[in-house]
C-alpha cells in the first residue's frame, strides 16, 4: 500500500499536473497531421514532469515507437473512413524521450509502477477529432502487469453488471444479454463500442443482427472502455481487440471504478508468445482477469481530455491566453472519482507552450 495522507495527496496532485501539461502539450498538435511530432513533444513533456516527482516510478509498459505515421496498420478502417491525412515525415525512431519498459522515473521516494499513455489516440490529434486523451496509471511497485504483447482481446462493462455474468469466452449474445438486464433497458437500447477496425466487420455485424447498437469508435479504446464506467457517456459494453498496453490503462481504470475488463492475449508470432509466457505467472492462452493485471485495489487513473470527447472536454486555449483544462481522477483507495477543471491564468503555464518548439519547461 502507498503511504497514506500527505505523501498521497501530493502524489496525485504531481501525477494529475503531469497529465494535464501532457495533454496541453499534445493539444497543440491537434488537426497538424503529424502523430509522430505530437507524441514526441508530448513524452518529453511526460518524461519532464514525472522526471521531477519525488517517486521511485518504474515503467511497466515501455512505447511503442511511432516511426511511420502515415501508415497506420492495413487492418485500420479509421484512416478510411475518416479521411486520410498526408503527415509529415517520421520521426527519428530512437528518440531520447520515449519511455522504456523497466526504466525508473523520478527524485526518488514512494516504489510505484507507472502506466503512461502521453496521447491514447495519435491519430485522433493528427486529425483533430473526438476523444483523445491523456493517461496515467500509477500503483504500488510490481502489481500492474508487465506482458510484452501487442494486441488482445477485451470485454469491459460498468459496475452495475454482475461481473459473474459476464465473460470474454461467451458469445456476444449472452454478454448483450447479460448487460441489457442489469442495465434494465431492452438489447435495442445497449450502445456496444467496438474499435473501427476490418477485423471487426463480422463482430458489428453479429451485434447489429442481435439489435444491439453499435459505437464505432475509430481510436482510442481505452477512454471507450472506461466510457463504460462513467453515467451519461451512452456506452454500455465494450468488445473487440485493440492494444496490449491500453489493455492495462483500462483495466486499472476500470478496476478502480468498480468496473469489469477482461482481456485475452492475441499472439501475433511464436516469439512474442514466448516472451509474454516468459513475463507471465499465468497461463497466456485463457482469458486473463482484472486481479492478473493488476494485482492491488490501490489504484489511481488519471487522464486529461486533449480533444473534446464523450468523457472529458479537450484543452481550451482561451483568447486572454489562459489554458483551461479537464480531467478524471479515480482512486479505488477511497472508491471516488473526481473531474477536474483547472484554469492555468496567462503567463503561468500558457504563454511558456504557445508554440511547439518554441517553450521551456513548465515544471
Ligand atoms: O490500430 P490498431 O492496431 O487496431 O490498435 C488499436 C489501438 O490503437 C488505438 O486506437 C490508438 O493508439 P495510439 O494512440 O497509439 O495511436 C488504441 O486506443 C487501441 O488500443
Amino acid at each position: 500500500m502507498l503511504k497514506e495522507s500527505a505523501v498521497r495527496q501530493s502524489l496525485i496532485s504531481n501525477f494529475l499536473r503531469v497529465c494535464e501539461a501532457t495533454a496541453i502539450e499534445a493539444s497543440l498538435w491537434a488537426g497538424r497531421a503529424d502523430k509522430v511530432a505530437a507524441n514526441s513533444a508530448a513524452m518529453k513533456k511526460v518524461r519532464q514532469g514525472l522526471g521531477d516527482m519525488s517517486m521511485s516510478g518504474h515503467v511497466v509498459i515501455g512505447q511503442r515507437p511511432l516511426t511511420s505515421p502515415a501508415a497506420p496498420s492495413n487492418d485500420n478502417a479509421a484512416v478510411a473512413s475518416t479521411g486520410d491525412v498526408v503527415l509529415a515525415p517520421a520521426a527519428d525512431k530512437k528518440d531520447p524521450d520515449i519511455l522504456v519498459a523497466g526504466e525508473t522515473l523520478g527524485r526518488g521516494g514512494d516504489s510505484l509502477d507507472i502506466v503512461v499513455d502521453p496521447i491514447e489516440g495519435t491519430n485522433l490529434v493528427a486529425n483533430n477529432q473526438r476523444n483523445a486523451i491523456s493517461a496515467i496509471v500509477f500503483a504500488p511497485r510490481a502489481t500492474l502487469l508487465n506482458a510484452p504483447v501487442k494486441r488482445m482481446a477485451k470485454i469491459a462493462c460498468g459496475p452495475a453488471v454482475p461481473p459473474e455474468t459476464v465473460d470474454i469466452d461467451q458469445t456476444p449474445e449472452e454478454n448483450i444479454a447479460a448487460v441489457a438486464r442489469a442495465l434494465h433497458k431492452p438489447i435495442k437500447d445497449v450502445m456496444v463500442c467496438i474499435l473501427d477496425r476490418p477485423r471487426h466487420a463480422n463482430l458489428i455485424e453479429h451485434v447489429r443482427s442481435l439489435g444491439a447498437r453499435v459505437k464505432l469508435v475509430y481510436d482510442g479504446d481505452v477512454q471507450a472502455a472506461l466510457a463504460c464506467a462513467i453515467p451519461n457517456t451512452g456506452a454500455d459494453l465494450m468488445l473487440g481487440e485493440g492494444g496490449g498496453p491500453e489493455g492495462v490503462l483500462a483495466c486499472a481504470g476500470l478496476k478502480a471504478l468498480g468496473g469489469f475488463f477482461q482481456a485475452r492475449f492475441h499472439f501475433t508470432e511464436a516469439r512474442e508468445r514466448e516472451a509474454v509466457a516468459a513475463a507471465c505467472d499465468f497461463d497466456v492462452d485463457q482469458a486473463i482477469s482484472m486481479d492478473e493485471m493488476v494485482r492491488t485495489n490501490d489504484i489511481h487513473f488519471v487522464a486529461t481530455g486533449i480533444t473534446d470527447g464523450s468523457m472529458l472536454k479537450g484543452v481550451r486555449h482561451n483568447p486572454d491566453g489562459s489554458i483551461q483544462t479537464h480531467s478524471i481522477l479515480v482512486s479505488s483507495i477511497d472508491n471516488t472519482t473526481s473531474y477536474i477543471t483547472k484554469v492555468y491564468r496567462a503567463g503561468t503555464i500558457g504563454s511558456a507552450i504557445s508554440e511547439p518548439g518554441l517553450h521551456d519547461s513548465i515544471f
